[in-house]
């Protein structure tokens, strides 16, 4: 079933932050949220599932998320945010283990033989097993964006939002996680992604939910969304498309962009 999000608004501090986005978000499909710093996008994530203050809707199987009971929403939705906090005196196998938190009976000490088997298997898959016996504050930060992802598929959701997971991974490891993203979605489970690199992005997301200035801009294929107009409106830079000979997706190539605006040159 598909995500359905609509008429979502934030406002902090009496400013509007996000403005009536509406936008679907297909079953068994990748779902890329893109735009500029500070279009929206987290706070999109954020208010979806309740986490700050919103008006609007967020539907997935039929239940309304930012409502449900917390424990119960877990174990259909995990988030892996983009700067998460994590106890960080913790073994990574037991940092995962806290993905299987939602699904424990209440009086359950220890991880049952079958939630042991899930997060061995979420460690293989994100390639951590290794370091099941590290403490979490050892690792390097694209190692603990890993184990972030390991916790989140522990948690066997169905519905994955993710904030830009890629950040801190060198290219194999971004491929790697897209691949298993891929495998996740085709498998079922509804995965939405907030990226910056659009190339990446509309490699591997089916569907596309472009943010600017808080307001949806646009909502489609990647090669629907990605017009060398749109970027140039805003983004602010020129590029062209062109098309990936193999895969058949759109490829954009920039032209070099001007320097800063002089409000954006640092101090
Ligand atoms: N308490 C607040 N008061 C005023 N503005 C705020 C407050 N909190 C967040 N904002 C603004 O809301 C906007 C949206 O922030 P958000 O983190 O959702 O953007 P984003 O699209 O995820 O950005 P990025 O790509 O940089 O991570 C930003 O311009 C941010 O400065």
């Amino acid at each position: 079933m598909s995500l359905v999000v609509s008429g979502l608004s934030v406002s902090k501090s009496g400013k509007a932050i996000v403005s009536d986005i509406a936008f679907t978000a297909p079953t068994g499909a990748i779902t890329g949220i893109i735009g500029p710093n500070g279009a929206g996008k987290s706070t999109v994530l954020s208010a979806m599932l309740g986490l700050l203050t919103a008006t609007g809707s967020a539907r997935f199987e039929d239940r309304e998320l930012p409502t449900m009971p917390r424990r119960e929403r877990a174990r259909m939705v995990a988030l892996v945010e983009q700067s998460a906090s994590t106890e960080e005196r913790l073994l990574v196998r037991d940092v995962v283990a806290l993905g299987r938190i939602p699904h424990e009976a209440a009086w359950q000490a220890a991880p049952s033989p079958e939630d042991a088997g899930i997060i061995a298997m979420a460690l293989h898959e994100t390639g951590m097993t290794a370091f099941a016996d590290r403490r979490f504050d050892t690792l390097s930060g694209g190692e603990q964006q890993r184990v972030h992802m390991a916790r989140a598929l522990a948690q066997q959701p169905r519905l994955l939002l993710l904030d830009e997971p890629t950040s801190h991974l060198d290219i194999a490891a971004q491929l790697q996680l897209l691949a298993l993203l891929k495998r996740k979605s085709a498998s079922g489970m509804t995965v939405l992604l907030v990226l910056h690199d659009l190339n990446l992005a509309a490699r591997y997301c089916e569907h596309f939910v472009l943010l600017s200035q808080g307001r949806l801009a646009a909502e489609g294929r990647p090669d629907e969304v990605l017009t060398p107009a749109r970027l140039q409106e805003i983004y602010g830079v020129n590029a062209r498309l062109v098309r990936d000979p193999q895969a058949g997706r759109p490829l954009i190539v920039y032209d070099d962009a001007d320097a800063f605006p002089p409000h954006q040159i640092p101090d």
